[in-house]
């Protein structure tokens, strides 16, 4: 079910022993343009410390549902939070895996999941979550993106990183490289290419050219390093452009993107995380976003993790989230969804 554009956008608020207390707290104290009112999913006691900690004069009041938000005063200084999960313990330690960490994470995403497939907010954007601390807590899941797409009942998903300069689809996420290698296959290229073609349409651009990465060095190089780009990606890019998707390659992994950026492609699909990771985040994880596609409703993400080397210090950036909700906001306003 698709929501109304003025309904809540619910931020959540990811592993608490991580950053995303600070960058949700630094959010609510900051004037932005966007018109949505906000709410988190998360722990009151959590965000309040960390605004003493942060010397941020803060708001919270409780809500139990989206809908509770009409009427209240949501400006600046002000924010909405919506419980999930056990209260945290006042001491849980910031910067170290715990397992009732990670089980607060996991209520908190599900929570807004229930949300959103309700209707009754208009996007979910993450706060960063601990894989390691959900896997701790007994919770199979990789990831946010696995989470969603289980709950929204589908497998045509695709995990894009995007910045004002690249825009990367991955062709699988969160797998060992081993397995990463097992999974180009014919059908996950395929897929790959229609969704980057798909988040392309959404971004408003109507004949998105879409580069696909090649697996081995130089795309294999004609056959001398590695028979997966002739055998599995070319023919895939071929059924895709038959389908009218303007796809090329695959091209040579350690240009494709110096390319995209020179402004030759709108998408690069890329073959693994780390593939197409990594000149994203080269970028700078200021200004990047993670974004699910092909979810019944919008979902972004900061593209950095729970930084558990500064949670707690005071030193995180927010500028990522900033940049998940603007997104987020354009893609409710624009009704482009996923
Ligand atoms: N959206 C999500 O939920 C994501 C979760 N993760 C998870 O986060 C955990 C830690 O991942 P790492 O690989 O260590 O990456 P990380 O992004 O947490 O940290 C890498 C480096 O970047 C710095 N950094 C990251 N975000 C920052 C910010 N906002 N301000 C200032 N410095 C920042 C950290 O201090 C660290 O030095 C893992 O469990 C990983 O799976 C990673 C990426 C995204
Ligand atoms: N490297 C991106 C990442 O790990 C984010 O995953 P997810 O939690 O958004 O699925």
């Amino acid at each position: 079910m698709s929501a109304p554009t003025r309904a809540p956008i619910a931020i959540t608020m990811g592993d608490p022993a991580g950053i995303g207390p600070e960058i949700i707290v630094r959010l609510a104290c900051t004037p932005r343009p966007g018109e949505t009112p906000l709410l988190v999913v998360g722990d009151t006691q959590r965000l309040r410390d960390m605004a003493d900690h942060l010397g941020l004069a803060l708001t919270l009041f409780p809500i139990e549902h989206p809908n509770e938000l009409e009427g209240h005063d949501v400006t600046p200084g002000r924010l909405a939070v919506l419980p999930a999960g056990e209260p945290l313990p006042t001491d849980l330690p910031y910067g170290q895996v715990d397992a009732r960490a990670g089980a607060a994470a996991y209520a908190y995403v599900s929570r807004a999941i229930d949300f959103a497939l309700d209707g009754a907010i208009s996007a979910i954007v993450t706060a960063p979550l601990n894989k390691a601390a959900m896997a701790a807590a007994g919770i199979q899941y990789p990831g946010h993106t696995e989470i969603l797409a289980d709950r929204a009942g589908t497998d045509d998903f695709g995990m894009m990183l995007a910045n004002d300069e690249l825009r990367v689809m991955l062709v699988s996420i969160h797998l060992s490289l081993r397995q990463a290698i097992d999974a180009v296959t014919p059908e996950r290229e395929l897929r790959a290419i229609r969704l980057a073609a798909r988040a392309c349409h959404a971004y408003g651009i109507e004949h998105p050219r879409i580069a696909v990465a090649g697996l081995n060095p130089h795309a294999g190089e004609g056959g001398l390093f590695g028979g997966e780009d002739e055998a599995i990606i070319a023919p895939a890019i071929a059924r895709a452009r038959e389908e009218g998707i303007d796809a090329s390659g695959p091209w040579p992994g350690d240009t494709v993107f110096m390319n995209a950026r020179r402004g030759h492609f709108d998408a690069v699909v890329a073959q693994y995380h780390d593939q197409g990771l990594i000149p994203v985040k080269y970028l700078g994880v200021e200004n990047g976003v993670n974004i699910t596609v092909g979810l019944p409703f919008v979902r972004t993400s900061v593209d950095h993790g729970t930084a558990f080397d500064i949670a707690g210090t005071g030193h995180a950036d927010p500028s990522s989230l900033f940049y998940a909700l603007k997104q987020a906001e354009a893609m409710v306003r624009s009704g482009a969804g996923t």
